[in-house]
């Protein structure tokens, strides 16, 4: 599989280590120095792309991989407010988009854990929900994408809570999501309930960003040749 790789941070590189070790070629490492090859003649030598880049800079990525007519891997966080906007023009132009806000497979399955317990806990209205995400100084957004994710998760489910807010809940109906930004840390997420008898907390903790970057690559194995719009429940059968 041929990648073009669009940011080459952190993430990138972390990617291309894990995409080279499978025996993939990465042919485009794209960061601010060399934006020409986001052209459609460069970028569609590619089978697929993956983009972690910024939250201000990941819509017009996308639409130069529709442009192309390049599938593209999306870990980018902090721009989901548009999701709604690329997923139309994705389905208008008949192209291939995932995007997902955590890719590994231990979050995956966070995820999965946290709607359950939600679930359970829905009845229970002696029971206050509170969140808490910590993360690298470097990070540009906050809430995180994971974050933002268990809460609407919570929030489908929960009738107590309306929204989720930034730091800590105003008002009984709010689902406060505290950040913390604590360097190396790659990635925590607590999510507790908490009444006058006890706590119940449930915690995923990456250890190094190997789990993003092995599920990235999974999901642009997945993508080559697709059109269409997919999540990594697709990828990882959930
Ligand atoms: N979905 C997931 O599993 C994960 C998502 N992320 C998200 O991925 C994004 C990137 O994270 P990191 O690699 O840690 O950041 P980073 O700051 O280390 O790297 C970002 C890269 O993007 C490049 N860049 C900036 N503007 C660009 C543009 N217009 N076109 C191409 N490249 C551009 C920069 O030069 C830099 O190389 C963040 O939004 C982060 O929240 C990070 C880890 C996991
Ligand atoms: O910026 C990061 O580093 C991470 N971002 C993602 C997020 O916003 O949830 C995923 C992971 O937690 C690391």
């Amino acid at each position: 599989m041929k990648i073009a790789l669009i940011g080459y941070g952190k993430m990138g590189k972390a990617i291309e280590a894990i995409a080279t070790a499978k025996g993939h070629e990465v042919i485009h490492r794209i960061d601010m120095n060399n934006l020409h090859l986001l052209e459609p003649n460069e970028l569609s030598k590619a089978d697929v792309a993956i983009e972690f880049t910024t939250p201000a800079t990941a819509v017009d990525n996308i639409m130069k991989c529709f442009a192309a007519n390049v599938p593209v891997v999306v870990g980018t966080t902090g721009w989901l407010d548009r999701l709604p906007e690329v997923e139309e023009r994705c389905k208008a132009g008949n192209h291939g988009f995932l995007c997902a806000s955590n890719f590994s497979i231990g979050v995956n399955i966070f995820f999965e854990v946290n709607k359950r317990l939600a679930a359970l806990m829905a009845p229970h209205k002696e029971y206050d929900v509170q969140m808490l995400e910590i993360h690298h100084t470097q990070k540009k957004d906050a809430p995180s994408g994971t974050a933002i994710t268990l809460a609407e998760e919570i929030l489908a489910v929960n009738s107590s809570k309306t929204k989720w807010v930034e730091g800590s809940a105003h008002n009984p109906g709010e689902l406060g999501i505290a950040s913390e930004r604590i360097d190396p840390t790659p990635g925590t997420h607590t999510v507790t309930y908490t009444s006058d008898i006890d706590d119940i907390s449930i915690t995923h903790t990456a250890h190094n960003r190997q789990g993003f970057a092995a599920g990235a690559v999974a999901a642009a194995v997945y993508m080559v040749g697709k059109k269409g719009v997919y999540t990594m429940k697709d990828v990882l059968n959930l």
